[in-house]
């Protein structure tokens, strides 16, 4: 399998503060991959490198084998933030066609891509309802769709359930598997050890370090440990 993603000795400080240090990482074609870490690790700065918004210190980043930032990459990457950057006084639809229209999409493409992505996301009954009339999970979801007007065949996800109920998160989880199975790689940030149990792969990032990288599986047998989350401290005391 190549390898979509290839970080190489990445590096970053904030001032004196020192967020991200000697990461290398390489995430293969259609996996779902799991950054993993408590609040303030650095996962929403790596992935802000990944996706080339932010520019590191030093090392560097590869997405599908170019150097990133690449402006040929914004065709096939699909990117979701950690705050929901949607219009409130449009509808769902709406905001996906203005989305569709950056993308360039004809009329006909457009409410085919917008069927399509709302169906993945479970809000075609609410496709004609105004934004901020909608729930926090329903933001979330429709950010989601957002994600996929374009098909990319990276998509990149910071944090996609957070204020999710288990119910919808589920649901979600449920359409990254869809995707996954048609071809998508998926890379995704957490700190939910349940949903970093549902990743093919995991790095466990803290204080800015990666502690570990492997299955969900191997990391608990390494560390001879029942559950991810004694395994990331297991981890984290051995890096000290
Ligand atoms: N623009 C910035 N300026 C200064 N410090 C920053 C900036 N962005 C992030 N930081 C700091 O870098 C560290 C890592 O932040 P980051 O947002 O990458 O963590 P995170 O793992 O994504 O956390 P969370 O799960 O809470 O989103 C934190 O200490 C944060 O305060």
């Amino acid at each position: 399998m190549s390898s979509v993603i290839a970080i190489q000795n990445l590096e970053h400080a904030f001032g004196k503060e020192r967020v991200l240090k000697q990461i290398d990482l390489e995430i293969k074609e259609g996996e779902i991959f799991g950054l993993l870490g408590p609040s303030g690790a650095g996962k929403t700065t790596l992935v802000k490198m990944i996706v080339g918004i932010m520019e590191p210190d030093s090392g560097v980043v590869y997405v599908k084998g170019e150097k990133v930032p690449s402006f040929n990459l914004m065709k096939s990457v699909g990117y979701m933030a950690q705050s929901d950057a949607l219009y409130q006084e449009l509808s769902a639809k709406e905001n996906l066609d203005f989305l569709a229209s950056i993308y360039g999409l004809n009329k006909k493409e457009r409410a085919a891509a917008i069927q399509e992505v709302l169906r993945v996301v479970d809000l075609i009954e609410h496709k004609n309802k105004i934004v901020s009339n909608f729930s926090g999970g329903m933001k979330r979801r429709l950010s989601l769709a957002a994600s996929l007007m374009h098909k990319p065949t990276l998509l990149i996800l910071d944090e996609p359930t957070v204020g999710i109920d288990p119910i919808l998160r589920q649901s979600i989880w449920e359409n990254l598997r869809k995707l996954k199975e048609e071809g998508m790689t998926i890379l995704v940030t957490t700190h939910v050890m349940d949903e970093a149990e549902k990743c093919d792969r995991l790095a466990m990032l803290r204080d800015g370090y990666m502690i570990a990288c492997d299955t969900p599986t191997n990391l608990k047998r390494e560390k001879g440990v029942e559950t991810l989350e004694d395994a990331f401290l297991s981890f984290g005391r051995s890096k000290q």
